[in-house]
This record gives structure tokens, C-alpha cells and sequence, in this order.
């Protein structure tokens, strides 16, 4: 006799996406001493996937990417949705909640390309590839001298890309590619302090339905606290800020020694200014030390700064 799921596992069908949800059935299966058979991957094909001509900031922001899970999540196909965090948007739909995180990855961006060891020896004017609003600003920052233009596709699509040499060079998420076995071609990791990853880079989170208490109880064994406190932090500056999605932000926290330690930033398109905050707090009031950095930032931002 067949033994029935235990638990389904709702996920996009990416590389990357099967990777996390593969990981999330070994942490669980680990978790409850259950097999793969028994929690069952279904991949589901979500908007987000489908648009490749344009930012994903154009075609109407986040939610592209969780809209077709979230429904499978409340219709019941599906026990438990795997998200990358930086994907999900700061509002979830009534009914959903994030149970929680798996311990965070790297959160590191890399710097990727033939041509140079750094983004600081690219010649000038050398074409560097991104769809992330925080990325070309953040590099326009830096190197207002580059030439930034709009590279999309999943992770392998971009190196193929860069190999191509339709870009010089790119940026990538050390997680992504660690979890897809890619940190070969990685040429140089970006430090947190020099370059802020965006909110929630490197986690993955949990959805599940709100007042699911079965399905609570078996994630719960497979969470990670401090991921939680830092997601937290940042997820709460990000709610302040994300007026737009045209915005480009990053925030990062950590826990340093006891405290929990937020950085926060936004910076306008052209990379032209930048704001940026440092909080440090209890992990135990993360959301509030996020909010007040996000608050914070908006009370200094000049008129038109979003953009708006
Ligand atoms: N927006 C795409 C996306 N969403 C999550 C990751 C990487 C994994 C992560 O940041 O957790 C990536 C690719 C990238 O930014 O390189």
C-alpha cells in the first residue's frame, strides 16, 4: 500500500524554487523521520515565471511570484508554500502566514565576470547586468561610470547571458548559487557593509494557512530563530518604505553577540544619493527596531526621493 503525503509542498518550478523546496523536504523529513514519498513537491507555475521581457517592478511588483501559490495554499492543493523571502511581498493575503524560516544562507551579493577581478576594476564604461532596482542603484553608487542595463532570467539564464558576453558582468546572490551548486563562477563576494543585500536575501520562508495547526507544528521543529528576529526587523523597515516597488532598498540585521543590528538604505535610481540607518536592539523587539529605521529614513528623505 502507497502511505499517504503527510504533507504537500507547494513551489515554483525553477531551479533555484526546487532547490529550496528540496531542501525544506529533507529538513522536514529529517524533522519527522519521513520519507520524500511522503511530501510530495507540487510545482506550480506562478506569473512571475512567465514574464521575461520586462522588470518584474513594471509588470505590477511582487506578488507575481506567490499569487497562483498562495491560492493552491488556501484551496488546500497544497500544505505549505516554499518562498524565497526577498520574493515575498510585504503584505500577504488574508489567510496566509509565514510559519517562519529555514536558517538563512549566505546574504551576500557576488560580483560575477570575465573581464575584471572586481566591481571596483571594471574599466569605465564596461556594461554590468541586473533586474534589481537596489542592485544598479547600489552599483550606479559606486561606479556612477558603468553602463547599467536590464539582465533577466534565472540564475543559470543570466551566466549564460554573461557568457555570451551580452553584460561584462553581473550580480547574483551568493545563496541562489550556493544552493545551485554555482559558486564556481562567482569572481568576487560583496560584503555586506560595502554592499547592502536586499531585504530577506539568502532566507527562505514558510507560508502556510493561517490557523493551520497541523501543519504549524510539523514546521515549527525546522525553523530558525534568529533568521526569524532578522526577518523581522527587515521585513517591518521594508512595510514603512515600500510605497513603491520602483523604490530601490536594501536592509540587512544580524544578531551581533546579543543585539540584534539593522542596517537599512534606500538609494535613488541613478545611484545619485543615498540614504542608509543603523539600529541595534533586542532581537525580542525586532519588528519595532526595523519600523523606527524605516521611519526614520522616511522623516529624512527629501521631498520626491521615492520617486513618487
Ligand atoms: N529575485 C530572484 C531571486 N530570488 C531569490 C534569489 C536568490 C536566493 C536568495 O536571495 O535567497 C534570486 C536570484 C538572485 O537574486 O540572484
Amino acid at each position: 500500500m502507497v502511505s499517504p503525503s503527510a504533507f504537500v509542498i507547494g513551489t515554483r518550478g525553477s531551479p533555484l524554487a526546487l532547490a529550496q523546496a528540496h531542501e525544506t523536504q529533507r529538513r522536514l523529513g529529517d524533522a519527522h523521520g519521513i520519507g520524500p514519498e511522503r511530501l510530495p513537491l507540487e510545482v506550480i507555475r506562478t506569473t512571475g515565471d512567465r514574464i521575461q521581457d520586462r522588470p518584474l517592478s513594471e509588470a505590477g511588483g511582487k506578488g507575481l511570484f506567490t499569487k497562483e501559490l498562495d491560492i493552491a495554499l488556501l484551496e488546500g492543493a497544497i500544505d505549505l508554500a516554499v518562498h524565497s523571502a526577498k520574493d515575498l511581498p510585504t503584505a500577504l493575503p488574508a489567510g496566509i502566514v509565514i510559519a517562519g524560516y529555514l536558517p538563512r544562507e549566505d546574504v551576500r551579493d557576488a560580483f560575477i565576470s570575465r573581464r575584471a577581478k572586481s566591481l571596483r576594476d571594471l574599466p569605465e564604461g564596461a556594461v554590468v547586468g541586473s533586474a534589481s532596482l537596489r542592485r544598479q542603484a547600489e552599483i550606479r553608487r559606486l561606479r556612477p561610470d558603468l553602463r547599467v542595463t536590464l539582465l533577466r532570467g534565472n540564475v543559470e539564464t543570466r551566466l549564460a547571458k554573461l557568457d555570451r558576453g551580452e553584460v561584462d558582468a553581473t550580480l547574483l546572490a551568493m545563496a541562489g548559487l550556493r544552493r545551485l551548486g554555482l559558486t564556481e563562477h562567482v569572481t568576487a563576494v560583496l560584503e555586506v557593509d560595502d554592499f547592502l543585500p536586499a531585504v530577506g536575501q539568502g532566507a527562505i520562508a514558510i507560508a502556510v494557512r493561517a490557523g493551520d495547526e497541523r501543519v504549524a507544528r510539523a514546521v515549527a521543529p525546522i525553523l530558525d530563530p534568529a533568521t526569524g528576529h532578522a526577518l523581522a526587523a527587515e521585513r517591518a523597515f521594508l512595510t514603512v518604505l515600500d510605497g513603491s516597488c520602483r523604490t530601490p532598498i536594501a536592509g540587512h540585521a544580524r544578531l551581533v553577540g546579543e543585539a540584534l543590528e539593522f542596517r537599512g538604505m534606500v538609494l535613488r535610481p541613478d545611484g545619485s544619493d543615498s540614504l542608509d540607518v543603523v539600529r541595534r536592539g533586542a532581537p525580542g523587539d525586532a519588528a519595532a527596531l526595523g519600523r523606527e529605521a524605516g521611519l526614520d529614513l522616511r522623516a529624512r528623505m527629501p521631498a520626491g526621493f521615492l520617486g513618487s
